[in-house]
C-alpha cells in the first residue's frame, strides 16, 4: 500500500507502508546508527517523534527477545530505505514488519532517507504526518498545522507504581522519566538494589527509600516540561549523591541554575564523538536529544563542564563542585553500543563510596581528614 509522509515546510514523500496502516504525526528526527535499530524503535526518549535511520537497510536481523529497551515501543512512526521482510539472525523471532503491526506503529518505506536527513539538518526537525489516506496534499497540510506536540511525554511513558529489582549493594532509586532498560540493567549488573519511582515522586516519598544514590533517567520531550522535579532535585542534592543521565543530565542543569535551548536538529545515534576535558580522552557514544545546556548558563552556577561534544561544542557533561552529583547528556549504558563510556556507572557508585566515608568520618567527628564534598 501507498504511504505518503508530509512534512510541515512542505515537502512530500511517496513510499510503501509497512507496519500498521494507522496513521501518526510527531517531529521527524534522524538517527544515524547503523545498527540498533530495535533498542531505537523502544527507547522511551522517541516518544512522539517520527524517526527515520540514515543507515538503509533496516530489519535486516530481524526482533528479538532481548533488545528491547522498554516493555513497548514509543516512536510515533518509523522511516526506512528499504526494510527487510525476510530477517535472518539466530535470536530473531520476528520481522520488523510484524512487531510494528502488533504495536499500531506506521512505517514507510522506499523514500530517499538521505534527501529527508539533508533537509532536517538544514531547517531543523519539524513536524511530520505519516498517512496512507488518499486525502488531497492541501487537506493533509491543514491537517499537519492544527497538531500540536505531546505536552509532556515524560509523563505518559513513566512508570505508574514503583517497582524493585534486589540486590545486595548499592540502593539506587531510579527516577523514571522514560528510563531505558539498559540503564537498569548496567545497575543490576553491578549487584545493585534498585528501585525505579515515577517522575512525580516527590523528595519525602524518595527518602522512604533510604537510597544511596539517585539516578536521574533519560526520557522524551522538552526538560522544562518536567519542571515540577526541579525542587525535588534541589532538595536532595548534597544529601543523596546523583547521576543524570540525558534528560536526567538537563534537569540537573536546570536545578542548578543553568538553561536548556533546543539543537536545530539534534544528536541521534552511536557515533557522537565526545571529549573528556580532564584527560582529552575522545569517547564515541550514543545519544538521543534534542535539548543542550547552554554554555553561557553554566558559568553563574556552581557546576564545571566535564564533557564537550567534538562536532559541535555542546556541553555533553557536567559535575557540581561541590556536592557529589554529576551528569551526562549521552548515554553511557549505550544500547546498542558503544560502551566506551561504561565506567561512568563505576564512577557514580565511586562517588557514593567517597561520600558515604566522608559522612562517617564527619560523624565521628574527625576533623584530621579533609572532606571530599564540602558543605556549602
Ligand atoms: N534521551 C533523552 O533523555 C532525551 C532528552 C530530551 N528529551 C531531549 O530530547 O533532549
Amino acid at each position: 500500500m501507498k504511504a505518503r509522509l508530509l512534512l510541515e515546510d512542505g515537502t512530500l514523500f511517496e513510499g510503501q507502508a509497512f507496519g500498521s496502516e494507522r496513521e501518526s504525526a510527531g517531529e521527524v528526527v534522524f538517527q544515524t546508527g547503523m545498527t540498533g535499530y530495535q533498542e531505537v524503535l523502544s527507547d522511551p526518549s522517541y516518544c512522539g517523534q517520527l524517526v527515520t535511520m540514515t543507515y538503509p537497510l533496516i530489519g535486516n536481523y530481524g526482533i528479538n527477545r532481548d533488545d528491547f529497551e522498554a516493555i513497548r515501543p514509543w516512536i510515533h512512526g518509523f522511516i526506512v530505505r528499504k526494510h527487510e521482510l525476510a530477517p535472518s539472525n539466530w535470536r530473531s523471532s520476528m520481522s520488523l514488519d510484524a512487531l510494528l503491526k502488533q504495536h499500531e506503529i506506521p512505517g514507510i518505506s522506499g523514500i530517499d532517507t538521505r534527501m529527508l536527513t539533508r533537509i532536517l539538518r538544514q531547517h531543523g526537525t519539524m513536524k511530520g504526518l505519516l498517512t496512507t489516506s488518499s486525502q488531497s496534499l492541501a487537506s493533509l497540510q491543514e491537517q499537519l498545522h492544527a497538531i500540536s506536540p505531546l505536552s509532556n511525554p515524560a509523563a505518559l511513558v513513566s512508570t505508574p507504581q514503583p517497582y524493585r529489582s534486589p540486590g545486595a549493594k548499592e540502593r539506587i532509586v531510579v527516577v523514571d522519566f522514560g528510563c531505558k532498560s539498559g540503564i537498569i540493567r548496567e545497575l543490576i549488573t553491578r549487584g545493585c538494589d534498585v528501585t525505579v519511582v515515577p517522575h512525580d515522586t516527590t523528595a519525602d516519598q524518595i527518602r522512604r527509600f533510604n537510597p544511596d544514590g539517585i539516578l536521574l533517567s533519560n526520557g522524551p520531550g522538552d526538560p522544562k516540561d518536567v519542571a515540577y522535579v526541579l525542587p525535588v532535585i534541589r532538595e536532595l542534592l548534597g544529601e543523596i549523591p546523583m547521576f543524570g543521565i540525558c534528560l536526567g543530565h538537563q534537569l540537573f542543569a536546570l536545578a542548578c541554575g543553568a538553561d536548556c535551548s533546543k539543537l536545530t536538529f539534534g544528536h541521534r545515534g552511536s557515533n557522537h564523538p565526545v571529549k573528556h576535558l580532564e584527560t582529552g580522552r575522545c569517547l564515541i557514544t550514543s545519544q538521543n536529544h534534542s535539548y543542550a545546556v547552554v554554555d553561557a548558563s553554566v558559568a553563574a552556577t556552581d557546576l564545571t563542564i566535564t564533557h564537550i561534544n567534538n562536532n559541535d561544542g555542546t556541553i555533553e557533561g557536567l559535575q557540581h563542585n561541590y556536592y557529589p552529583a554529576f551528569s551526562v547528556q549521552f548515554h553511557p549504558e549505550a544500547s546498542p553500543g558503544p560502551y566506551d563510556s561504561n565506567a561512568l556507572f563505576d564512577q557514580f557508585l565511586d562517588v557514593i563510596h567517597r561520600f558515604q566515608q566522608t559522612h562517617t568520618l564527619n560523624n565521628s567527628q574527625d576533623k584530621g581528614v579533609e572532606r571530599l564534598y564540602a558543605e556549602k
